[in-house]
């Protein structure tokens, strides 16, 4: 097994980005801690390895970095509240532990954020999220919490994401946080995933059962040989195991996102990456980030309404790549949404363009055909740009 991996490798790494500049560039990062790292023996939040994490990503900050970190830990923390020695399995007292420790988990972030801060820097506050799966399922809320998080985000603080354990039920729980992590970095269009956890990287054999397997540096998403290695479930903290993590990164890869697998207990493991260093398995996304969401653009069916543009704007969109102004819009049909998919037509009613609209309808209506100028005293006109070229999809068949 290690001989076709490492044969394909040895193939791979020119068809990738380079790793080190795709660290050092990315300005937006998940970063996910898994209930093993986080906890002492599944049982007590260890509070020295969260200080040292909540030291990094400050160092992150004061690098320009923005961070959203994905946070188990729940459910060890409200055992040790409650003086429970056995890991709760039935879901009534798993969510009941969960309760009484998400509190326990985001207090000790805050305490440790605020003993790390800098006298000479802005304190870096957290905020509490808590998401399920269907908030990340129905549209509606999805760009809800795109909102709230980006908000946080534009105000400087650091969003702590864990799974709302309290009511996520078996039947639809996310389950462990490593798809949790994939789904938050789709949502964000992250720059970079780093899932942290208690091994080195991917080997090419769960090293607990296999102390001779060998670490895996570059490897790409969505490879089928990773699911086959990354064994089954996790440990007995963690949910999800390496699988989990393999596939939460195919899921990344999907906007464009690469994730890094390293362990959390390496010295200064998260500005080392941001400085390049090739620590544990980098899973390269393959597609770049705007031929990714482009991708997935033109994959979603369901259109919310129809512009209908000049011939001005059909030609700037077609043959410009341009963004679509409201000054080349005649008329608008439908109930969308701001953030929803609309076709776009040209004076002959011929599809050329799909693409995710800034507007909610009624306020994209009265702004055809009027100048930004025009548009300046309207508070709803929250953009110029009705949809911008990165998230518009041209009909390849009329070009
Ligand atoms: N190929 C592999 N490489 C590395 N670890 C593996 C592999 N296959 C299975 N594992 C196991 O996955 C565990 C990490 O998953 P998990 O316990 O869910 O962690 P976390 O709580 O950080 O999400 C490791 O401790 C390791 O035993
Ligand atoms: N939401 C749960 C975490 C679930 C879990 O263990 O996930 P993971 O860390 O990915 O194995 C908690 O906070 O305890």
């Amino acid at each position: 097994m290690t001989d076709r991996i490492g044969k394909k490798r040895a193939k791979e790494p020119n068809r990738w980005s380079n790793r080190s500049n795709l660290q050092t560039d990315a300005k937006r990062w998940v970063i996910k801690i898994g209930s093993s790292l986080l906890t002492n023996d599944g049982q007590h939040l260890d509070t020295t390895a969260i200080r040292a994490w909540v030291q990094q990503i400050l160092q992150l900050h004061q690098r320009g970095v923005e961070v959203v970190l994905v946070s188990s830990g729940s459910v060890s923390a409200g055992m040790q509240r409650l003086g429970w020695t056995d890991r709760p399995v039935s879901l009534k007292t798993r969510q009941a532990a969960a309760s009484v420790g998400q509190s326990a988990l985001i207090h000790t972030y805050e305490k440790m954020l605020q003993e790390c801060a800098q006298p000479e820097n802005d304190r870096l506050y957290c905020g509490q999220v808590l998401l399920t799966h269907d908030d990340l399922r129905t549209r509606r809320r999805y760009l809800n919490a795109r909102s709230t998080l980006r908000t946080l985000l534009d105000m400087n603080v650091l969003p702590i994401i864990n799974e709302n354990d309290v009511v996520s039920y078996s039947a639809i729980n996310l389950g462990d946080n490593d798809t949790l992590a994939a789904l938050v970095s789709n949502l964000l269009d992250a720059d970079i995933l780093v899932i942290l956890t208690d091994q080195a990287g991917l080997y090419d054999a769960d090293p607990r059962s296999h102390p001779e397997a060998t670490l895996l540096t570059e490897v790409g998403a969505g490879d089928p040989m990773l699911e086959r290695i990354a064994g089954g479930g996790g440990s007995r903290v963690g949910t999800g195991g390496m699988l989990a993590k393999v596939r939460a990164a195919a899921r990344a890869a999907r906007s464009g996102t690469s994730t890094i697998i390293a362990d959390g207990r390496g010295p200064e493991v998260l500005p080392r990456l941001q400085q390049g260093e090739a620590i544990g398995t980098f899973i390269h996304a393959r597609l770049p980030k705007l031929a990714a969401r482009k991708r997935w653009l033109a994959g979603h069916l369901r259109s919310h309404g129809v512009l209908h543009l000049d011939q001005g704007a059909a030609q700037a969109i077609l043959e410009e790549g341009s963004s679509l102004l409201p000054v080349g819009v005649i008329a608008v049909e439908g109930t969308f949404r701001r953030g929803d998919l609309v076709l776009c037509k040209d004076p002959l009613g011929r599809d050329i363009a799909r693409g995710l609209i800034n507007l909610d309808a009624p306020v994209a209506a009265r702004c055809c055909r009027k100048q930004s100028h025009e548009l300046a005293d309207d508070p709803e006109v929250l953009e110029d740009v009705l949809i911008h070229r990165d998230n518009l999809v041209i009909n390849d068949l009329l070009l």
